[in-house]
């Protein structure tokens, strides 16, 4: 149960197992109006409570962590979405003072082939305060391409490529950002969306102190992988139950998503060549609704796999097992390991001509909302399976190294996945199914729930 932190406690006094009785509900609270609350609303056993009702599982946005979370006494079994500062992680310029970091550290310690294992994000300048060291750098590469991003914005907003110092200096004297500029919103500084229909991007306590918009100057990857002439990003999701000690889960499915516009750098000006992010194609003159801009990560592994042969995917994936575990251990040590904290992370990855994966960057609220049935689908086994891993029903032996769509990736050390490593929950075997692909009952189930929303939704407007 949680309460403010001097507000007394109806329960107080009572036994455990008294307590544990009268918890014959879980009392759920979400602040996000999407997929989510169709799942929670479903679960056997969860009632939904309002306003300033007390609760035991909390889905909040990260503009609640920052009013309320040091203020908010929690009770052991209470469980919240993140972690108190999360934006360690999920803002685009600490990431990276954070990664930078744990590479030198891993150089000092253990050498150069192990700080090596962290080269997989684009070389990256924080804005404007290491103005200086990024014109030294782009000095050495004349020519290259060079991307703009706001710190702290999301969907592509303020987001511009370049070429030339000066457009560095428009961008200084306060005109940056205007290039891109169809769908830009004034500056979200604080901005956080109540529907989590976006990947809202974290408002923070920092945030707050920052007099003028950061960016972060970041290489441009030149040579995208490209499927049918067209650029992609893979949005990969982890779950991280704790940092001390790391546990981390890594999701089976995921997609990758497309833009609607052939890839060429003759036109750095083109938002719909360059930026995959749905929010962006969604507003392209080609996007066709039905066809959608996304492939399910099933199907990218297949396609991949009949071009390059099984072993280059394997090779691939691995990559990226590296770069989900190395982000999380450079911030092991930052991030408030608070057991009451889970977090679901969405990982943005664009993969290069060699096979080589990069991480752009971590998101601490990935979009929830459906955009096709199939999206339906996936975002709700994701989040079922979310909450068998949180495991607030208390069923899980603690000794299980998958459940439904999440394999265990990382228990304070790597976990061993041999093939077919068995669920020993027993709740995910039928959803695992679900994950290869397999048409079955659940799958069937979740496709006429998918139609009848859309019909409800048809008949309320
Ligand atoms: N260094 C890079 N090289 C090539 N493309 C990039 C690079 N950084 C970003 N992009 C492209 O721009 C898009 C948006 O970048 P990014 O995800 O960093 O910003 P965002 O606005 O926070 O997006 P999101 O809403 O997905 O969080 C990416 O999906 C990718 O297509």
């Amino acid at each position: 149960m949680s309460r403010p932190k001097n507000q007394n406690y109806k329960g107080h006094g009572l036994s455990k197992g008294k307590e544990r009785e009268q918890r014959a509900s879980i009392r759920f609270k979400t602040a996000l109006v999407n997929t989510l609350m169709d799942v929670l609303r479903r679960r056997p056993g969860w009632v939904e409570v309002k306003d300033e009702g007390e609760w035991d599982f909390y889905w909040c946005d990260v503009s609640w962590l920052r009013e309320n979370f040091d203020h908010t006494y929690m009770d052991e079994h209470v469980r919240i979405s993140h972690f108190r500062n999360h934006y360690e992680l999920t803002r685009k310029n600490y990431m990276v003072k954070n990664l930078k970091r744990f590479r030198k550290q891993l150089e000092r310690e253990a050498g150069k082939l192990e700080a090596a294992k962290c080269d997989f994000f684009p070389k990256t300048f924080e804005m404007p305060c290491e103005y200086h060291l990024f014109v030294e750098e782009f000095r050495k590469n004349p020519g290259i391409t060079w991307i703009m991003k706001p710190v702290a914005r999301s969907q592509g907003k303020g987001i511009f490529l370049f070429r030339r110092l000066k457009d560095i200096m428009d961008w200084r004297k306060g005109t940056a950002g205007k290039k891109l500029t169809s769908l830009e919103a004034p500056p979200a500084r604080n901005a956080v969306n109540p529907s989590g229909s976006h990947d809202a991007r974290s408002s923070d306590d920092q945030k707050d102190e920052i007099p003028v918009e950061n960016y972060v100057a970041q290489r441009y990857i030149e040579n995208p992988y490209l499927i049918g002439g067209r650029k992609f990003d893979l949005r990969v999701y982890v779950l991280v139950m704790s940092y001390l000690p790391l546990r981390a889960w890594l999701y089976r499915d995921g997609f990758a998503r497309f833009s609607n516009t052939r890839f060429t750098l003759s036109s750095i000006d083109d938002q719909y060549v360059h930026l995959t992010n749905v929010a962006v194609q969604k507003t392209s003159p080609d996007y066709h609704p039905k066809k959608g801009c996304k492939w399910m990560l099933q199907r990218f592994r297949q396609y991949l796999a009949s071009k390059h042969g099984p072993e280059a995917v394997e090779t691939l994936f691995s990559d990226m097992d590296n770069i989900f575990v190395r982000s999380l251990q450079s911030v092991q040590k930052v991030i408030i390991s608070d057991k009451h904290c889970f977090e679901l992370y969405g990982y943005d990855i664009l993969i290069d001509q060699n096979l080589k994966p990069w991480l752009l960057e971590v998101n601490a609220s990935p979009s929830l909302t459906a955009s096709s049935q199939e999206d339906y689908e996936l975002k709700t086994c994701l989040l079922e399976d979310t909450l068998h891993v949180v495991d607030m029903e208390a069923r899980l032996t603690g000794r299980e190294k998958r459940v439904g769509g999440f394999d265990l990736m990382w228990n304070d050390g790597p976990v061993s996945r041999e093939e077919g490593a068995p669920d020993l929950s027993g709740i995910g075997n039928f959803v695992t199914n679900t994950h290869l692909g397999c048409v079955n009952d659940r799958s069937n189930q979740l496709r006429q729930l998918f139609r009848s929303l859309q019909s409800q939704k048809k008949a309320s407007s």
